[in-house]
Protein backbone atom coordinates (compact mmCIF):
# COMPACT_ATOMS: atom_id res chain seq x y z
CA UNK A 1 0.00 0.00 0.00
CA UNK A 2 1.25 3.52 -0.51
CA UNK A 3 1.49 5.94 2.09
CA UNK A 4 -1.10 8.07 0.69
CA UNK A 5 -3.53 4.59 1.28
CA UNK A 6 -1.86 3.99 5.01
CA UNK A 7 -3.00 7.98 5.35
CA UNK A 8 -6.61 7.52 4.38
CA UNK A 9 -6.65 4.19 5.52
CA UNK A 10 -5.88 5.21 8.99
CA UNK A 11 -7.68 8.63 8.60
CA UNK A 12 -11.10 6.31 7.79
CA UNK A 13 -10.43 4.24 10.75
CA UNK A 14 -9.65 7.54 13.39
CA UNK A 15 -13.49 8.90 12.23
CA UNK A 16 -15.14 5.71 12.36
CA UNK A 17 -13.25 5.46 15.96
CA UNK A 18 -13.42 8.65 17.26
CA UNK A 19 -14.85 10.91 14.89
CA UNK A 20 -11.69 12.94 14.44
CA UNK A 21 -11.89 15.18 11.27
CA UNK A 22 -15.27 15.01 11.02
CA UNK A 23 -16.43 18.45 9.79
CA UNK A 24 -20.16 18.54 10.94
CA UNK A 25 -19.78 21.76 9.29
CA UNK A 26 -23.07 20.55 7.18
CA UNK A 27 -26.55 22.33 6.59
CA UNK A 28 -27.82 23.09 10.50
CA UNK A 29 -30.63 20.29 10.77
CA UNK A 30 -33.05 21.25 14.38
CA UNK A 31 -34.01 17.04 13.82
CA UNK A 32 -37.71 17.95 14.88
CA UNK A 33 -39.03 16.29 11.69
CA UNK A 34 -37.00 12.93 12.12
CA UNK A 35 -38.34 12.49 15.80
CA UNK A 36 -41.91 13.50 14.93
CA UNK A 37 -41.49 10.44 12.00
CA UNK A 38 -39.73 8.00 15.15
CA UNK A 39 -42.45 8.62 17.59
CA UNK A 40 -45.49 8.25 14.66
CA UNK A 41 -43.71 4.94 13.66
CA UNK A 42 -43.46 3.53 17.29
CA UNK A 43 -46.80 4.57 18.60
CA UNK A 44 -49.36 2.33 19.55
CA UNK A 45 -52.18 4.65 20.87
CA UNK A 46 -52.52 7.44 17.95
CA UNK A 47 -52.36 6.48 14.34
CA UNK A 48 -52.67 8.55 11.40
CA UNK A 49 -55.34 7.98 8.46
CA UNK A 50 -53.75 8.46 5.34
CA UNK A 51 -57.04 8.02 3.60
CA UNK A 52 -58.63 10.94 5.82
CA UNK A 53 -55.05 12.62 5.49
CA UNK A 54 -55.72 12.80 1.16
CA UNK A 55 -59.42 14.46 1.95
CA UNK A 56 -58.16 16.78 4.65
CA UNK A 57 -55.00 18.17 2.18
CA UNK A 58 -57.26 18.99 -0.23
CA UNK A 59 -60.16 20.64 1.27
CA UNK A 60 -57.09 22.72 3.17
CA UNK A 61 -55.59 23.32 0.10
CA UNK A 62 -58.93 24.89 -1.66
CA UNK A 63 -59.48 27.10 1.65
CA UNK A 64 -56.08 28.51 1.77
CA UNK A 65 -56.16 29.30 -1.87
CA UNK A 66 -59.78 31.08 -1.61
CA UNK A 67 -58.52 33.06 1.23
CA UNK A 68 -55.61 33.72 -0.45
CA UNK A 69 -53.44 32.81 3.13
CA UNK A 70 -50.03 33.50 2.99
CA UNK A 71 -47.10 35.57 5.27
CA UNK A 72 -49.47 38.74 4.82
CA UNK A 73 -51.95 37.22 7.14
CA UNK A 74 -49.97 37.38 9.94
CA UNK A 75 -49.85 40.83 9.90
CA UNK A 76 -53.42 41.30 8.81
CA UNK A 77 -54.41 40.28 12.42
CA UNK A 78 -55.64 43.02 14.88
CA UNK A 79 -53.25 42.78 17.33
CA UNK A 80 -50.22 41.45 15.52
CA UNK A 81 -47.47 44.36 15.33
CA UNK A 82 -47.34 45.80 11.79
CA UNK A 83 -43.84 48.08 11.29
CA UNK A 84 -41.25 45.94 10.50
CA UNK A 85 -38.30 46.91 12.35
CA UNK A 86 -37.05 45.93 15.83
CA UNK A 87 -39.35 46.92 17.93
CA UNK A 88 -41.36 44.23 16.35
CA UNK A 89 -39.08 41.36 16.60
CA UNK A 90 -38.81 42.08 20.40
CA UNK A 91 -42.85 42.04 20.63
CA UNK A 92 -42.29 38.75 18.88
CA UNK A 93 -39.78 37.83 20.91
CA UNK A 94 -41.13 38.46 24.30
CA UNK A 95 -44.72 37.18 22.76
CA UNK A 96 -42.98 33.33 21.97
CA UNK A 97 -41.02 33.25 25.31
CA UNK A 98 -44.39 33.27 26.97
CA UNK A 99 -46.96 31.42 24.31
CA UNK A 100 -48.20 28.78 26.47
CA UNK A 101 -50.63 27.08 28.98
CA UNK A 102 -53.57 29.56 28.27
CA UNK A 103 -55.96 26.71 29.08
CA UNK A 104 -59.03 26.71 31.63
CA UNK A 105 -60.98 24.72 32.34
CA UNK A 106 -63.33 27.21 34.12
CA UNK A 107 -66.39 28.46 31.66
CA UNK A 108 -65.98 31.36 29.00
CA UNK A 109 -67.05 34.30 31.49
CA UNK A 110 -64.99 32.70 34.39
CA UNK A 111 -61.50 32.22 32.79
CA UNK A 112 -58.78 33.95 32.09
CA UNK A 113 -58.95 36.69 29.55
CA UNK A 114 -57.93 40.48 28.97
CA UNK A 115 -60.05 43.16 27.99
CA UNK A 116 -58.06 45.81 25.35
CA UNK A 117 -59.42 47.77 22.61
CA UNK A 118 -63.48 47.43 23.90
CA UNK A 119 -62.59 43.19 23.37
CA UNK A 120 -62.72 40.65 25.59
CA UNK A 121 -59.44 38.57 24.09
CA UNK A 122 -58.85 34.87 25.79
CA UNK A 123 -55.77 32.25 24.65
CA UNK A 124 -53.26 33.35 22.41
CA UNK A 125 -54.84 36.49 22.26
CA UNK A 126 -55.47 37.23 25.98
CA UNK A 127 -50.89 37.66 25.59
CA UNK A 128 -50.83 39.57 22.38
CA UNK A 129 -53.84 41.80 24.33
CA UNK A 130 -51.81 42.21 27.45
CA UNK A 131 -48.29 43.29 26.03
CA UNK A 132 -49.55 45.99 23.81
CA UNK A 133 -51.85 46.96 26.71
CA UNK A 134 -48.42 47.77 28.97
CA UNK A 135 -46.92 49.10 25.82
CA UNK A 136 -49.82 51.55 25.42
CA UNK A 137 -49.16 52.39 29.16
CA UNK A 138 -45.71 53.29 28.30
CA UNK A 139 -44.40 49.74 30.05
CA UNK A 140 -41.30 48.76 28.15
CA UNK A 141 -42.46 45.17 28.81
CA UNK A 142 -40.72 43.48 25.18
CA UNK A 143 -37.41 45.35 26.30
CA UNK A 144 -34.68 42.90 27.65
CA UNK A 145 -33.18 45.14 30.05
CA UNK A 146 -36.35 45.76 31.68
CA UNK A 147 -37.15 41.87 32.51
CA UNK A 148 -33.89 42.30 34.55
CA UNK A 149 -34.10 45.04 35.83
CA UNK A 150 -35.87 44.40 39.21
CA UNK A 151 -35.59 48.09 40.27
CA UNK A 152 -38.31 49.20 37.72
CA UNK A 153 -39.49 46.02 36.43
CA UNK A 154 -40.86 44.76 40.04
CA UNK A 155 -43.50 41.81 41.37
CA UNK A 156 -46.01 44.63 41.35
CA UNK A 157 -45.56 45.90 37.98
CA UNK A 158 -45.51 42.52 36.18
CA UNK A 159 -48.68 41.59 38.04
CA UNK A 160 -50.42 44.29 36.36
CA UNK A 161 -49.31 43.55 32.58
CA UNK A 162 -50.62 40.05 33.69
CA UNK A 163 -53.74 41.34 35.07
CA UNK A 164 -56.70 39.56 34.39
CA UNK A 165 -60.00 41.14 33.27
CA UNK A 166 -61.97 38.02 35.35
CA UNK A 167 -61.27 36.13 38.26
CA UNK A 168 -58.72 33.44 36.76
CA UNK A 169 -55.38 35.43 36.45
CA UNK A 170 -53.31 34.07 34.23
CA UNK A 171 -51.92 30.24 34.41
CA UNK A 172 -48.05 29.34 35.41
CA UNK A 173 -47.71 33.50 35.90
CA UNK A 174 -44.77 32.40 38.18
CA UNK A 175 -43.09 30.23 35.33
CA UNK A 176 -43.54 33.23 33.12
CA UNK A 177 -41.95 35.53 34.71
CA UNK A 178 -39.26 33.22 35.54
CA UNK A 179 -38.16 32.95 31.80
CA UNK A 180 -38.85 36.58 31.25
CA UNK A 181 -36.12 37.13 34.11
CA UNK A 182 -33.88 34.21 32.32
CA UNK A 183 -34.02 35.20 28.73
CA UNK A 184 -33.07 38.79 29.94
CA UNK A 185 -29.90 37.27 31.25
CA UNK A 186 -28.85 35.08 28.67
CA UNK A 187 -29.37 38.00 26.43
CA UNK A 188 -27.36 40.50 28.25
CA UNK A 189 -24.52 37.56 28.92
CA UNK A 190 -24.34 36.74 24.83
CA UNK A 191 -26.17 38.83 23.01
CA UNK A 192 -26.09 42.68 24.23
CA UNK A 193 -29.66 42.47 25.34
CA UNK A 194 -30.59 42.22 21.38
CA UNK A 195 -32.93 40.08 19.92
CA UNK A 196 -31.63 41.51 16.69
CA UNK A 197 -27.97 39.96 17.61
CA UNK A 198 -29.47 36.91 18.56
CA UNK A 199 -31.25 36.40 15.16
CA UNK A 200 -28.28 37.81 13.45
CA UNK A 201 -26.35 35.20 14.61
CA UNK A 202 -27.97 32.58 12.94
CA UNK A 203 -26.65 33.74 9.49
CA UNK A 204 -30.19 33.71 7.95
CA UNK A 205 -30.70 29.84 8.55
CA UNK A 206 -34.43 29.10 10.60
CA UNK A 207 -32.90 26.06 11.87
CA UNK A 208 -29.73 27.42 13.08
CA UNK A 209 -31.88 30.21 14.78
CA UNK A 210 -34.03 27.50 16.46
CA UNK A 211 -31.06 25.59 17.54
CA UNK A 212 -29.18 28.82 19.03
CA UNK A 213 -32.59 29.21 21.17
CA UNK A 214 -32.50 25.57 22.59
CA UNK A 215 -29.18 25.82 23.40
CA UNK A 216 -29.14 28.80 24.82
CA UNK A 217 -32.54 29.46 26.59
CA UNK A 218 -33.56 26.40 28.93
CA UNK A 219 -37.40 27.64 28.71
CA UNK A 220 -36.89 26.85 24.51
CA UNK A 221 -35.43 23.81 24.80
CA UNK A 222 -38.50 22.11 24.52
CA UNK A 223 -37.44 18.21 24.75
CA UNK A 224 -38.84 14.81 25.57
CA UNK A 225 -37.96 10.87 25.83
CA UNK A 226 -40.07 8.56 23.69
CA UNK A 227 -38.73 4.72 24.08
CA UNK A 228 -35.48 5.80 25.64
CA UNK A 229 -34.98 8.19 22.80
CA UNK A 230 -34.29 11.81 23.40
CA UNK A 231 -37.07 13.76 21.19
CA UNK A 232 -37.06 17.49 20.12
CA UNK A 233 -40.95 19.17 19.76
CA UNK A 234 -38.84 23.18 19.73
CA UNK A 235 -42.81 24.03 19.92
CA UNK A 236 -42.02 28.02 20.76
CA UNK A 237 -38.38 28.45 19.30
CA UNK A 238 -40.03 27.00 16.34
CA UNK A 239 -43.05 29.79 16.09
CA UNK A 240 -41.02 32.14 17.08
CA UNK A 241 -38.65 31.68 13.60
CA UNK A 242 -42.03 31.29 11.83
CA UNK A 243 -43.44 34.59 13.51
CA UNK A 244 -40.72 36.73 12.60
CA UNK A 245 -40.62 34.84 8.81
CA UNK A 246 -44.18 36.24 8.54
CA UNK A 247 -44.17 39.36 10.04
CA UNK A 248 -41.32 40.54 8.12
CA UNK A 249 -42.77 39.02 4.70
CA UNK A 250 -39.31 37.04 4.66
CA UNK A 251 -37.65 40.05 4.07
CA UNK A 252 -34.88 41.70 6.38
CA UNK A 253 -34.99 40.18 9.64
CA UNK A 254 -37.39 37.33 8.43
CA UNK A 255 -34.97 36.02 5.47
CA UNK A 256 -34.22 32.97 6.29
CA UNK A 257 -32.75 30.44 3.83
CA UNK A 258 -34.16 27.29 4.75
CA UNK A 259 -37.60 28.26 6.09
CA UNK A 260 -39.40 25.18 4.75
CA UNK A 261 -36.91 23.13 7.71
CA UNK A 262 -39.46 24.41 10.33
CA UNK A 263 -42.16 22.03 10.98
CA UNK A 264 -45.90 22.54 12.15
CA UNK A 265 -45.89 23.88 15.82
CA UNK A 266 -46.86 20.80 18.64
CA UNK A 267 -49.40 22.49 20.93
CA UNK A 268 -52.58 21.74 22.44
CA UNK A 269 -55.34 23.42 19.75
CA UNK A 270 -53.92 21.84 16.58
CA UNK A 271 -54.39 18.07 17.26
CA UNK A 272 -57.95 19.02 18.24
CA UNK A 273 -58.21 20.02 14.39
CA UNK A 274 -56.24 17.10 12.89
CA UNK A 275 -58.63 15.21 14.98
CA UNK A 276 -62.01 16.66 13.88
CA UNK A 277 -60.74 15.84 10.29
CA UNK A 278 -60.47 12.06 10.81
CA UNK A 279 -56.39 12.87 10.51
CA UNK A 280 -55.10 11.79 13.90
CA UNK A 281 -56.86 9.08 15.99
CA UNK A 282 -56.53 7.93 19.79
CA UNK A 283 -56.93 4.54 20.96
CA UNK A 284 -60.02 4.44 23.43
CA UNK A 285 -58.47 4.88 26.55
CA UNK A 286 -56.45 8.05 25.53
CA UNK A 287 -59.59 9.40 23.42
CA UNK A 288 -62.20 8.66 26.80
CA UNK A 289 -58.87 10.62 29.49
CA UNK A 290 -59.26 13.47 27.01
CA UNK A 291 -63.00 13.73 26.47
CA UNK A 292 -62.87 13.44 30.36
CA UNK A 293 -60.98 16.62 30.27
CA UNK A 294 -58.41 14.51 32.54
CA UNK A 295 -54.77 15.81 32.96
CA UNK A 296 -52.19 14.09 30.90
CA UNK A 297 -48.72 14.77 32.68
CA UNK A 298 -45.89 16.46 30.73
CA UNK A 299 -43.88 13.96 29.09
CA UNK A 300 -46.04 11.15 29.46
CA UNK A 301 -45.78 8.89 26.57
CA UNK A 302 -49.37 9.71 25.69
CA UNK A 303 -48.53 13.13 25.11
CA UNK A 304 -45.13 12.69 23.33
CA UNK A 305 -47.10 10.39 20.77
CA UNK A 306 -50.15 13.43 20.54
CA UNK A 307 -47.24 15.70 19.84
CA UNK A 308 -45.20 13.71 17.75
CA UNK A 309 -47.82 12.48 15.42
CA UNK A 310 -49.12 15.67 14.93
CA UNK A 311 -45.96 17.19 13.49
CA UNK A 312 -45.93 14.24 10.96
CA UNK A 313 -49.72 14.70 10.36
CA UNK A 314 -48.69 18.32 9.31
CA UNK A 315 -45.88 16.89 7.19
CA UNK A 316 -48.04 14.62 5.23
CA UNK A 317 -50.59 17.28 4.61
CA UNK A 318 -48.05 18.93 3.20
CA UNK A 319 -46.71 16.27 0.92
CA UNK A 320 -50.30 15.86 -0.45
CA UNK A 321 -50.91 19.14 -1.15
CA UNK A 322 -47.76 19.66 -3.28
CA UNK A 323 -49.04 16.12 -5.25
CA UNK A 324 -52.08 17.56 -5.65
CA UNK A 325 -50.18 21.51 -6.94
CA UNK A 326 -46.62 21.15 -7.10
CA UNK A 327 -46.22 24.70 -7.10
CA UNK A 328 -48.20 25.77 -3.97
CA UNK A 329 -46.51 28.67 -1.95
CA UNK A 330 -47.60 26.17 1.07
CA UNK A 331 -45.15 25.15 4.00
CA UNK A 332 -45.90 23.42 7.27
CA UNK A 333 -46.20 27.04 8.84
CA UNK A 334 -48.69 28.13 6.64
CA UNK A 335 -50.42 25.04 7.27
CA UNK A 336 -50.28 24.84 10.77
CA UNK A 337 -51.24 29.13 10.60
CA UNK A 338 -53.74 28.13 8.71
CA UNK A 339 -55.25 24.87 11.48
CA UNK A 340 -55.33 27.44 14.10
CA UNK A 341 -56.91 30.41 12.96
CA UNK A 342 -59.81 27.60 11.33
CA UNK A 343 -59.76 26.39 15.07
CA UNK A 344 -60.89 29.92 16.71
CA UNK A 345 -63.09 29.98 13.23
CA UNK A 346 -64.77 27.20 14.59
CA UNK A 347 -64.27 27.64 18.84
CA UNK A 348 -66.70 30.72 18.14
CA UNK A 349 -69.29 29.02 15.70
CA UNK A 350 -69.06 26.07 18.37
CA UNK A 351 -68.88 23.70 16.12
CA UNK A 352 -68.30 20.16 18.52
CA UNK A 353 -65.00 19.04 18.45
CA UNK A 354 -63.18 16.60 20.60
CA UNK A 355 -61.90 18.67 24.04
CA UNK A 356 -58.22 19.21 23.06
CA UNK A 357 -55.70 17.54 25.95
CA UNK A 358 -55.25 18.97 29.23
CA UNK A 359 -51.01 18.98 29.76
CA UNK A 360 -50.06 22.06 32.14
CA UNK A 361 -46.53 22.76 31.05
CA UNK A 362 -44.57 26.11 29.73
CA UNK A 363 -43.39 24.09 26.09
CA UNK A 364 -46.32 25.27 24.58
N1 LIG B 1 -49.63 25.30 16.35
C1 LIG B 1 -49.95 26.57 16.64
N2 LIG B 1 -50.14 26.91 17.93
C2 LIG B 1 -50.46 28.20 18.18
C3 LIG B 1 -50.60 29.17 17.20
C4 LIG B 1 -50.93 30.38 17.87
C5 LIG B 1 -51.24 31.71 17.27
N3 LIG B 1 -50.44 31.99 16.11
C6 LIG B 1 -50.90 33.12 15.34
C7 LIG B 1 -49.86 33.55 14.38
C8 LIG B 1 -50.18 33.19 13.14
C9 LIG B 1 -51.44 32.46 13.10
O1 LIG B 1 -52.23 32.93 12.04
C10 LIG B 1 -52.08 32.74 14.45
O2 LIG B 1 -52.94 33.84 14.31
C11 LIG B 1 -50.97 30.07 19.22
N4 LIG B 1 -50.70 28.77 19.36
C12 LIG B 1 -50.69 27.93 20.54
O3 LIG B 1 -52.03 27.50 20.72
C13 LIG B 1 -52.31 27.47 22.13
C14 LIG B 1 -53.27 28.61 22.39
O4 LIG B 1 -54.54 28.18 21.95
P1 LIG B 1 -55.79 29.06 22.46
O5 LIG B 1 -55.80 28.94 23.97
O6 LIG B 1 -56.97 28.44 21.78
O7 LIG B 1 -55.53 30.49 22.01
C15 LIG B 1 -51.00 27.70 22.84
O8 LIG B 1 -50.30 26.48 22.94
C16 LIG B 1 -50.29 28.59 21.83
O9 LIG B 1 -48.89 28.53 21.99
C17 LIG B 1 -50.38 28.81 15.84
O10 LIG B 1 -50.47 29.61 14.89
N5 LIG B 1 -50.06 27.49 15.63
Amino acid sequence: MSDDEVDLELLDLLRKRFGIGVKNDGPPETKVLENAQFICDNSVDVALDMRSTKIAARAILAEMEKREYSTKTWSEHELHPKSRDESTVNFIFTMDLLNFSFWSDKSEEEKFAVVYKGKRWSGYWSLVALLQRALDQDIPITSPNFWIDEERCTEAVLRAVFSSGTEEEIPLLTERVRCLREAGRILEEEFSSSVTTLIEDANNSAAALVNLLAEKFPCFRDEGTFERKKVRFLKRAQIFVADIWAAFDGEGYGAFTDIDKITMFADYRIPQMLHSQGVIWYCPPLENKIRRLEPIESGHSWEMQIRGCSIWAVELLRREILKVKPDAKINAILIDFFLYDLAKEKESEEVEVIPHHRTRSIWY
